[in-house]
């Protein structure tokens, strides 16, 4: 597959995959299918697998044109492949983001084995203030930072930093902005010295100790998703608001 959105690397048993859609690096439903396709080849040739970006800001989240109710299914189906293939895959993922990191642009991090943030990163869901919400997210959360922070993170939208975000657990290490690259190397230059098999097997067994089915949740969340929520007035409004730089007018419908 020719790639447009994204870049693809192999560099000795890591696979580079970097979103590259200036300036805001928006995942639409084309860089969806290229990232898709992006990690059915590094599944293959890499040990590891480092997504990371082009630009200012990892991204700022999925295209909000493409969540109109027309939309939404697909939207919501290439996403949930996409994300599915990060959470099954059997070898080492990592994410690398500096700048926002938001909705769609915080999700893929989050499906993600480890995520090394630059001091510069702001990360969050702010889908509640189009009225939408972020399934992933609400999948993978409560499981991650707990019922209260994740809660609190949906409900809000607010976004939080680096450290914060270190905090919560969200985020494994935050490097500094200026030796970032550097560090991100260093990191999976580590994770390479390592044997293979002992931290494909590490991972593999990590996956038995939450024993929870994200595709099964995803399935449920993405249900109340797409059947009940997109069909409503002001999830239509959220999107319309953005897109005219304007307050949205909540009817509660
Ligand atoms: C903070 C920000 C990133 C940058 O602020 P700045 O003040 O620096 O810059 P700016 O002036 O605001 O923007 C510049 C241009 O980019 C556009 N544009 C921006 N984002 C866009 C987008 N996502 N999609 C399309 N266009 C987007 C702006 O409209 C503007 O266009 P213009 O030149 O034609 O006027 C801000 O744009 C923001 O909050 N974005 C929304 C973040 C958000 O809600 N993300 C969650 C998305 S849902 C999701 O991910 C899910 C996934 C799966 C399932 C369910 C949900």
């Amino acid at each position: 597959m020719e790639y447009k959105k994204i870049k693809y690397s192999l560099e000795g048993d890591t696979a580079w995959i970097l979103l590259a859609n200036p300036p805001l690096n928006i995942v639409d439903l084309e860089m969806m299918r290229e990232l898709i396709s992006a990690l059915d080849v590094a599944e293959n040739e890499a040990e590891i697998v480092v997504i990371s970006h082009e630009g200012k800001h990892f991204s700022a989240g999925a295209e909000i044109k493409e969540h109109y109710p027309d939309k939404a299914p697909d939207l919501i189906g290439t996403f949930t492949e996409l994300i599915l293939k990060i959470l099954n895959s059997e070898k080492i993922t990592v994410c690398a983001v500096r700048g926002y990191a938001l909705g769609g642009g915080f999700e893929i991090p989050l499906a993600c084995d480890v995520i090394l943030a630059s001091s510069n990163a702001k990360l969050g869901v702010p889908e509640i203030t189009l009225a939408h919400y972020p399934p992933v997210a609400i999948a993978l959360l409560p499981h991650m930072i707990g019922w209260k922070n994740a809660f609190d993170l949906i409900t809000t939208g607010e976004a939080v930093d680096a450290h914060r975000a270190r905090e919560m657990g969200i985020v494994s290490r935050v490097f500094e902005q200026e030796s970032f690259d550097e560090d991100v190397k260093k990191y999976v230059n580590g994770l390479l010295e390592k044997s293979p098999i002992a931290l494909k097997l590490a991972k593999k067994a990590l996956k038995k100790s939450t024993a929870v089915d994200f595709g099964k949740v995803l399935g449920e969340v993405n249900r109340i998703y797409l059947n009940e929520l997109i069909k409503t007035e002001d999830a239509v409004e959220g999107l319309n608001a953005f897109l005219e730089k304007r307050k949205p007018e909540w009817k509660g419908r």
